[in-house]
Parts: C-alpha cells; sequence; structure tokens
C-alpha cells in the first residue's frame, strides 16, 4: 500500500499488484461535483477495508472497480491490467474470471438454489471452473460446509434461507473458483456485530487460504481492524 493508507505492517509480494489506482476521478453528470478517489496500490493476497461516510463514492469505487463505470481521469489496474482499456466484451470476461463481488443486497438469483447460485461463476467462466478441478458442485458443496450451511439447505431456493444465509451464499459465489479479488460492499450492514465479526473472520480466512485480495467497503469503522490496510474516502462533495 503506498503512503496515502493507513497501513500496518504486511509484507508485499513480487508480480503487478491486485488492484492500481491512479489519479481516479468520476463525475455522475454535469450537475453532480467531481469524486476523487486516493491513489492506492495493494498487493496480491492482501485486505484492505475502505470506510467513508455515507455519499463519500464507496459503490461509485467498487463499480469503477468492477468496471461498470467509466473514469472521468486516472487508471485503473486489476493484476496489471488497465480494465478500461478492454473491450466491454473482454471487460466482462475478465470480470467473470478474476473477480467475485458480493453486494449489499446480495444479488443471488432467486429461483436457483443454494448450490447452484455458489456455482453460478463457474458457468460463466471456465477459467474459474478449471480452479475447482472442474468439479464445481464438489467445491460449492465444500464451500457451504466450511460457511455452516447444513446440508439439508444446500437445495433450496436461496429465497428460503435467511438472511445471514444468504450472505454466505453471496461469499460462497464469491470465493469458488478462486478469484484474484473480491470486492464487497457493505455485506454485512444486516447483521449483529457478533455475527458479522464471524462472518468476516470467515471469508477473510477462506480468501487468505486462495490469496484472494480482499477489498471490503464499509462505513463502518469497527470493522477496519480485520484487515491488512484501510483507507477513507474524502468528504462528501458539496
Ligand atoms: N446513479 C447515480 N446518479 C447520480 N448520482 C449518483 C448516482 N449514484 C450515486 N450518486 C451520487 O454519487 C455520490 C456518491 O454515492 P455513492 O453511492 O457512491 O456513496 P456511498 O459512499 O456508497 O454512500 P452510502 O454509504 O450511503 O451507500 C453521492 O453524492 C450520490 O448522490
Amino acid at each position: 500500500m503506498n503512503s496515502q493508507s493507513e497501513s500496518s505492517a504486511h509484507s508485499s509480494q513480487d508480480g503487478p499488484a491486485a488492484i492500481e489506482i491512479t489519479s481516479l476521478t468520476f463525475r455522475w453528470d454535469n450537475h453532480e461535483p467531481t469524486i476523487s478517489f486516493p491513489d492506492l496500490s495493494l498487493p496480491r493476497g492482501e485486505h484492505l477495508f475502505l470506510h467513508g461516510s455515507s455519499g463519500t463514492g464507496k459503490s461509485t469505487f467498487l463499480s469503477l472497480l468492477a468496471g461498470m463505470l467509466p473514469p472521468a481521469t486516472g487508471t485503473i489496474g486489476l493484476l496489471g491490467t488497465n480494465i478500461h482499456q478492454l473491450s466491454a466484451g473482454k471487460r466482462d470476461r475478465f470480470r467473470a474470471d478474476h473477480i467475485g463481488v458480493i453486494f449489499q443486497q446480495f444479488n443471488l438469483v432467486p429461483y436457483l438454489t443454494a448450490e447452484a447460485n455458489v456455482t453460478l461463476p463457474c458457468r460463466l467462466s471456465a477459467l474459474r471452473r478449471a480452479a475447482t478441478g472442474e468439479n464445481p458442485t464438489m467445491e460449492a458443496q465444500r464451500l457451504l460446509t466450511a460457511l455452516a450451511i447444513p446440508e439439508s439447505h444446500w437445495q433450496r431456493k436461496v429465497t428460503q434461507l435467511s438472511i445471514g444465509q444468504q450472505q454466505r451464499i453471496a461469499a460462497a459465489r464469491a470465493l469458488i473458483g478462486a478469484p484474484e479479488i473480491i470486492l464487497a460492499d457493505e455485506p454485512t450492514s444486516a447483521l449483529d456485530s457478533e455475527n458479522r465479526d464471524r462472518f468476516i473472520n470467515l471469508l477473510l480466512a477462506m480468501a487468505e487460504a486462495r490469496n484472494t485480495s480482499v477489498l471490503f467497503v464499509s462505513h463502518d469503522r469497527a470493522l477496519a481492524h480485520h484487515f491488512h490496510h484501510q483507507i477513507q474516502l474524502g468528504q462528501v462533495p458539496a
């Protein structure tokens, strides 16, 4: 991490950074102020906590990183690739191959079972399917077990599961096929503090085992101690 972050000491690794941000700005439209984002460089396998009060641009930042919004200025490098120089099709492929996402509302497919939601990224990416040893179902079941989803729930539709269970399904879906980067947007906002801490510990331990970098966004600074690094987004634009 660079000097703009408040980071703890942690070994960095060779090779391109998981996430490299330079001079990044974004503007929703001509009536909205420009949002500026801090430069950062997150090494592979390390975990970053991004906090900031409501309206500072946390969700916008994640959408830029996921390649869903184009920057006004600056560059976003993911694993050494400038994602906004890719064609739309290649950017979609890059996202499917290398990024797991956990959104606030989880974005699970309501008519699919828990297990089918978890294996979905392997249907969209041959790379992630290959990373499961060509057996996404077995890997999904391993993840569901590790995340304490009882076997009796694996074939249930996700709408028949509790919010906490749905959240863990979303985490398993992000982790399957060991993507290099996980982007998580306030995925713990519906949980009490005990379950929240348990979920984050579990997510980070599983990410650690896969050398996956996690960028976790929240307004709740009390979660920062779980992560190698933390960074704060600035003021709400006037
Ligand atoms: N679709 C949009 N169109 C126009 N402006 C938007 C849009 N989405 C967000 N904004 C504006 O961009 C700024 C940043 O919003 P963003 O949702 O990224 O903040 P946030 O830090 O994630 O907020 P919260 O913690 O409340 O979710 C805000 O001023 C918001 O009003």
